[in-house]
């Protein structure tokens, strides 16, 4: 199978831009363009320009009318032109996203143990289906790990040319179809039904197919019909005032002026912005399931991140063993051994390493063993071996635990225990406490390392105005030392799924936007409550359908990127805005006092830009308004640069930028065309 990844698409790859011109004269079909009303009344109004000069053929105005209708059919056309672009590099992206669709043969399994296998295309098969996955296979479809662990070259889908590993149980069991199985063998249990795969939804989105308009672009789009509205009266009125005053303004002009008047620069860029702010996202390897995620990224307030694996490297290696002083360590490290046996997690795997390297431990060779998995809600996990019970995990579970196992209060903890624990937690290590029946036998540490750079990207995130607030099932000390050491700005210790889930309704009663990331199943209730929920690509299938981004590459840090994403996109739309309604302001006073000079002498004095006449002004200043969208067609598709700085001074240097900005660009720009226009004698 060959891989491809999306590659950098220049601005101005021509196979986009010559099947956007194409796309443009197509979107012209009105029931297309009745989704954009500022367009559609501007293809109203050219339609109407049309009919009058026809209807007017011969007459004084007869070849300025010719002018101006051409252009406002180029102003609808360039606007369609834009997003036409824009939906063209997002449907590059996905043809080469749909180049790692591969016609894979599946081996269906009949059961976990089953040897013989029946082969099938990939495309046969359904949720439910076993299929297993050999060396050198392709993995036919999504799904979880149900049996085995296989080393998984991914990179048709992250890029990243590391193999990783999937295996049963544990955060690491989903797998993506389209990736290649490098070594060892795996049952993989299919999640999806056929056409509805990871990847098939991921290409839906970025061809925009299926985009939707935004609340934001909803709320924008009526803004913009209400001052079109606005400028409707307006023009309305001037007939009025001309003939008063013994004039008559041609029709044509009127509805020019009204064209150049109403928000076409971002009504025509509006869309093109939406699905270029999506595309980034996409290029960055994270995968939106919808452009409102996008947008509510742009507007989080709050940043809920895990300690491990996020904040830290992961996968915590058990260090010491710290017995209590009637306790041998050779005992604490066999019932630490004991509990670990089933326990996949990499905690449990680095304590049966180390209880092997220290004493040589071996499995016992008879013995009735029931395992009790980790979990999150409990926070520990253990064995029940002839008859004891055998346990290990968070310190406050654990003796809250053996405390109810001997009658007592949980108040009883032995100060060693405790001093134990402690030791471990200031050093921002986790203490695993150990316990057999209701005796407490010690203290495991787990070692876990921070993250190079990530305090600097909190400081960032500071700068930006985000709080951040670091989340651990870990217990207060250790995740004090930790929070301290990364320069998070707050933190939740001994957390369990509900209370991350309380803790995101919370700040979201109090009006804040949350995002968060997560990978394992019990983060799913969280990621499905978060503004914004970004689960890993590596994460549980749970999880990455209770999320409404998914991260290709895993990396949990690219929240931070995902929030920078998104303020660009809120930000170029909000500087394009202000941009074209300055524009539109300044192009009012650069026209009236032209068409109205004949009449009203007094108009002299503002008639600063002393354009050649009322038909070069008009004419001018619709050739400008249509080709500003095509100026401004690069910076809708790039995004305004974003420097990270809190939200007034991002708002004053914009205002400063695009509202100056837009009031001086078309007095400038209509006085040249004027001076060209008259020079080549066109009005
Ligand atoms: N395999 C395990 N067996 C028993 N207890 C464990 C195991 N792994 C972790 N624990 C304990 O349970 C607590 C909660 O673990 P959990 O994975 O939910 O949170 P965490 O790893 O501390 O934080 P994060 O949410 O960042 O993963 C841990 O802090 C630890 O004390
Ligand atoms: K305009
Ligand atoms: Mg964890």
């Amino acid at each position: 199978m060959s891989i491809h990844r999306p590659k950098e698409l220049s601005l101005f790859d021509a196979a986009i831009l010559g099947q956007a011109a194409r796309d443009a004269v197509v979107k012209l079909d009105p029931r297309q363009l009745i989704k954009n009303p500022v367009m559609f009344a501007t293809g109203l109004v050219a339609v109407l320009s049309t009919a009058l000069t026809i209807r007017d053929a011969g007459s004084e105005h007869f070849a300025v009318m010719v002018q101006i209708s051409a252009w406002l059919w180029f102003t609808v056309l360039f606007a369609n032109f834009a997003e036409a672009i824009a939906e063209g590099r997002g449907k590059a992206q996905a043809a080469a996203l749909r180049g790692t669709k591969s016609s894979a043969v599946a081996k269906k399994v009949a059961s976990v143990e089953a040897r013989d296998f029946q082969t099938l295309p990939a495309e046969k098969l359904k949720a439910g289906d076993l299929v297993v996955c050999e060396a050198g296979d392709v993995i036919p479809g999504d799904g979880d790990v149900v049996a085995g662990i296989a080393t998984v070259d991914e990179s048709a889908i992250t890029g990243e040319s590391a193999p990783v590993i999937r295996e049963s149980g544990g955060d690491r069991s989903a797998v993506t179809g389209g990736t290649r199985v490098v070594s060892d063998r795996i049952v993989v249990q299919i999640t999806t039904n056929p056409g509805e795969s990871f990847l098939d939804r991921m290409i839906a989105l970025v061809e925009g197919a299926k985009r939707q308009k935004t609340p934001n672009e909803i709320a924008l789009t009526i803004l913009l019909v209400g001052m079109s509205l606005i400028f409707l009266i307006v023009v309305a009125t001037l007939p009025g005032w001309a003939s008063y005053s013994g004039t008559a303004i041609p029709m044509v002009f009127l509805i020019a002026l009204f064209v150049t008047l109403i928000p076409t620069t971002i009504g025509g860029l509006l869309s093109a912005i939406g699905i270029a702010g999506m595309d980034r996202l996409v290029k960055f390897n994270v995968i939106s399931k919808s452009g409102r995620s996008v947008e509510a990224a742009g507007d989080i307030d709050v940043l809920l991140l895990d300690k491990t694996g996020t904040i830290t490297l992961g996968a915590r290696q058990a260090a010491e063993f710290l017995p209590l002083s009637n306790v041998n360590e050779r005992d604490l490290a066999e019932a630490a051994y004991l509990s670990s046996l089933a326990d996949d997690t990499p905690e449990g795997k680095s304590i049966i390493a180390l209880a092997k390297s220290r004493f040589g431990l071996t499995e016992p060779k008879n013995g009735a063993m029931t395992f009790i998995p980790f979990s999150a809600h409990t926070r520990m996990s253990g064995v029940d071996f002839e008859g004891t019970e055998i346990r290990k995990g968070a310190s406050d579970s654990i003796t809250a635990y053996v405390a109810e196992k001997a009658g007592r209060t949980p108040g009883g903890i032995p100060k060693e225990l405790v001093l134990a624990v402690e030791r471990v937690a200031k050093v921002g290590g986790t203490p695993l406490v150990v316990a057999k029946g209701d005796r407490l036998l010690g203290v495991i540490h787990l070692k876990d390392i921070i993250k190079p750079g990530i305090r600097e990207r909190f400081a960032t995130l500071r700068a930006m105005g985000i709080k951040t607030v670091m989340i651990t099932g870990d217990n207060p000390l250790t995740a004090a030392a930790i929070a301290a050491e990364a320069g998070v700005d707050d933190f939740l210790a001994e957390a369990t799924p509900e209370k991350k889930l309380e803790l995101i309704r919370d700040y979201q009663k109090g009006g804040r936007l949350v995002a968060m990331c997560g990978d394992g199943s019990n983060d799913a209730p969280a990621l499905a409550q978060a503004d914004v929920g970004v689960a890993m690509n590596t994460g549980t299938q749970a999880a990455r359908e209770a999320g409404n981004m998914v991260d290709l590459d895993s990396d949990p840090t690219k929240l931070i990127e995902i929030v920078m994403i998104g303020k660009q996109l809120l930000m170029s739309r909000g500087s394009l805005t202000t941009f074209s309604i300055a524009n539109d302001v300044a192009k009012y006073f650069a026209i009236i006092p032209a068409l109205f000079l004949a009449s009203y002498p007094q108009l002299q004095a503002l008639n600063v830009m002393n354009l050649a006449s009322p038909q070069s002004a008009i004419l001018s200043a619709i050739i400008f308004n249509a080709l500003i969208i095509i100026a401004l067609i690069p910076l809708a598709l790039k995004g305004v640069k974003y420097r990270p700085a809190s939200a007034e001074t991002l708002l004053r240097r914009n205002l400063l930028v695009y509202g100056v900005g837009g009031l001086a660009v078309p007095f400038i720009g209509i006085k040249v065309i004027d001076v060209l226009v008259a020079t080549l004698g066109l009005a």
